[in-house]
């Protein structure tokens, strides 16, 4: 009270009274005593559900999360959230999942497929905010479910937390079951897509509408084949368990580009149900390591589609440099093509190799249970190794449009009254089903809200279309245009099946001229990368001559130089050691032969300082000379060369006069300085 009194007398001349004072101490206490329970309470509570809930996490990244995103869905109470964002980004993995409190358009539902300005309209969706938690009554407990967002290294991620008050985690297993069997039947229209990256995981990269068999045109016989097989495969895997052979089957697809290779393996993806997982060789950063990871990853039942498998050796990998994998023979099953004894080239895993590639397809790691199809429109590029029964069990070889193809696929793009009946009695069936499911549900299967096709083609009876079908492939030369370039043209005249028919004589003509202006650019534009490429070569080749003449005259100037050294040290060092002797003089014809120094009489004898005299003349000698090496091999000729070598030798010993230098120089020689001191 006294501290408060205080407190008052020292604010008063502010004229702020005491009963002010208390009162906003009052509220402070008030307010401090709230927040602390509230807190309280809070972490009590949290402290309950952490005790008491068992929770369950779903993050973005798997599928569990859209099953349950998909469910919610169909949930009311998820649809009463009185907190939600608004997005066009409501279609999940699936592009089933409508993760929504409901359409912006419902009620212009029917013009969902409106084009505005070339452009389809955005679905417009309600979704529950992030962070907000709802509470749903489902089989006798209440779940709470909590949308929230996490920070990845691949971006944002979001995740959904399920918490329920239950002595044991069944009913969260029920609810997870459930939901996948809702989002499996309504899934079941679509293939989804994964593409390995570079890191060696699988990204999903999207679900695609099923594409039905009947709009894939290949000879008779070929696609009933191949779903027979694919089919038969997946049902036996006892009978390879019980021959201990690998659960995997392989199939190669080959053949000109645009001839519905990919096509027809989407379409088996559809119709056996399976997802496709694809893996681009020639990706950058795909290395053996990747591979090798990315193939432990691949769930047992899946496509495993390898694109352009030639392309990934077009960097030089191969086991055997002389191999051509051809095939022995075409659109045949179990070839058997017999690989040569190669030599793996050795990887460090940071490369992608062929040894690589084959371990990863059927070494240990490598799932069970899994279809592989390759691709390729080159075939002789091929290592044996790679297209050996085993790896590739069944090879089809896909060509250009024949007649039979291109009436076949004039049929699928033109609508006849009977396939428009078909058409609406399919259409009725998928509606039936739907509403057998829940309302909700219903309005998410794909095809229930399709309308008619919006392009006017006009309908033609059965005879006539037979008829125009057959006209047209009689145009179409066998094995010349690619089914995709008919695709094309048919897409071009989508509403005029008659004069498409009219015209196609003179489309082929142009597509001709087209391709072979296309070739001859590219013939010129190959000549012309060709010449570069020689030129460049021949600069690199004259400039490489060059460096080496030019190092090569430096290396010879220098060997000589150490050549002139290493004599001139060796004459030096010679000059050292042996006794300085003066060369004879030549023996010039017609002149009388001197005699020795000792013989004559006239000749002053030898004094004791006959040594400093022959030193002397040593090095005189040897200066006259200019260099050692000369000193060594030339010989003195001349008279005047003589006289400065005999100069040089009685430098301190003065010869006598009238006698002859010869003899001196002949002494010199002959007689070393010691025996003649000691003659003395
Ligand atoms: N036999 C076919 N039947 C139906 N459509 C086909 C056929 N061949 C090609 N098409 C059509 O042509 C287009 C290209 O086909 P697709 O991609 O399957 O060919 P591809 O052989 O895989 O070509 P590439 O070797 O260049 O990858 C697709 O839109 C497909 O609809």
């Amino acid at each position: 009270m006294e501290l408060l009194k205080t407190f008052s007398t020292a604010l008063s001349p502010l004229g702020i009274g005491p009963s002010a004072v208390q009162d906003t101490l009052r509220w402070a206490v008030i307010g401090g005593t709230v927040e602390t329970a509230r807190r309280m309470s809070k972490s009590a509570w949290n402290g309950f559900v952490d005790s008491f809930f068992l929770t369950a996490h779903f993050s973005q990244e798997d599928y569990p999360y859209d099953w349950l995103l998909h469910w919610l869905s169909k949930q009311p109470a998820w649809g009463q959230s009185r907190e939600f964002e608004i997005t066009t980004r409501s279609v999940g993995r699936s592009q089933i999942t409508q993760t929504t409190t409901g359409d912006v358009d419902d009620e212009e539902e029917d013009d969902d497929d409106e084009l505005i300005h070339g452009r389809r309209k955005r679905k417009v969706s309600f979704m529950p905010s992030l962070g907000t938690t709802h509470t749903i009554y489902y089989r006798g407990h209440w779940l709470r479910i909590t949308r929230t967002k996490r920070t990845t290294a691949w971006g944002n991620c979001a995740e959904l937390s399920v918490s329920v008050i239950a002595r044991n985690n069944s009913i969260l297993k029920k609810l997870v079951l459930e939901a996948k069997r809702d989002y499996e039947k309504d899934a079941e229209h679509r293939v989804h897509i994964f593409m390995a990256d570079s890191y060696g995981s699988w990204r999903w990269n999207g679900a695609r509408q099923k594409r039905p068999m009947s709009s894939i045109v290949l000879e008779p016989g070929v696609k009933d084949m191949l779903l027979a097989d694919c089919r038969d495969f997946l049902t036996s895997e006892d009978w390879y368990a019980e021959r201990g052979i690998p659960f995997r089957r392989g199939y190669l697809l080959h053949g000109v580009p645009g001839s519905g290779k990919t096509s027809l393996i989407h379409s088996l993806a559809g119709e056996l149900g399976l997802d496709i997982y694809v893996v681009s060789l020639s990706s950058k950063g795909m290395s053996d390591n990747t591979l090798a990871t990315l193939m432990g990853q691949v769930p047992s039942r899946c496509i495993l589609l390898l694109e352009d498998l030639d392309a990934a050796f077009t960097r030089g990998v191969s086991r055997d440099a002389n191999s051509t994998g051809s095939p022995t023979s075409t659109t045949t099953t179990s070839t058997t093509t017999t690989p040569k004894p190669t030599t793996a080239v050795e990887s460090d895993g940071s490369t992608l190799s062929l040894s690589g590639l084959l371990n990863s397809l059927d070494g240990v790691a490598a799932a069970e249970g899994r279809l592989l199809f390759a691709t390729t429109n080159h075939i002789e590029r091929l290592d044996p190794a790679l297209s050996r029964p085993g790896r590739m069990d069944v090879w089809v070889n896909f060509t250009n449009a024949s007649k039979w193809q291109a009436e076949g696929i004039f049929k699928c793009f033109f609508p006849s009254k009977a396939s428009k009946e078909r058409e609406a009695a399919a259409k009725a069936k998928a509606d039936a089903e739907a509403r057998g499911t829940s309302e909700v549900g219903a309005k998410n299967l794909p095809g229930s809200k399709r309308k008619a096709s919006a392009h006017a083609a006009p309908v033609l009876d059965e005879e006539e279309l037979n008829a125009l079908a057959k006209r047209f492939s009689e145009q179409i030369p066998d094995d010349e245009m690619s089914v995709a370039s008919l695709q094309g043209y048919l897409l071009k005249n989508k509403t005029r099946p008659r004069e498409c028919v009219d015209e196609v004589a003179e489309w082929i003509i142009k597509e001709r001229e087209l391709k072979a202006k296309l070739k001859k650019e590219k013939e010129e534009k190959e000549k012309k990368e060709k010449e570069e490429a020689e030129k460049k070569e021949k600069e690199e080749k004259e400039e490489k001559e060059k460096k080496e003449k030019e190092e090569k005259e430096a290396k010879e100037k220098e060997e000589k130089e150490a050549k002139e050294k290493e004599e001139k040290e060796k004459a030096e060092k010679k000059d050292a050691e042996t006794p300085k002797a003066l060369p004879s003089p030549p023996e010039t014809p017609g002149t009388e032969k001197t005699e020795p120094v000792a013989e004559s009489s006239s000749t002053p004898e030898p004094t004791p300082a006959s040594p400093a005299a022959t030193d002397s003349s040593s090095e005189s000698a040897s200066e006259s000379d200019g260099n050692g090496a000369d000193a060594d091999t030339e010989s003195v000729t001349s008279d005047e060369d003589i006289d400065k070598l005999v100069d040089a030798a009685t430098t301190t010993e003065a010869v006598p006069k009238g006698s002859e230098k010869w003899v001196n120089v002949k002494s010199t020689q002959t007689t070393p300085p010691s025996e003649t001191a000691q003659d003395a």
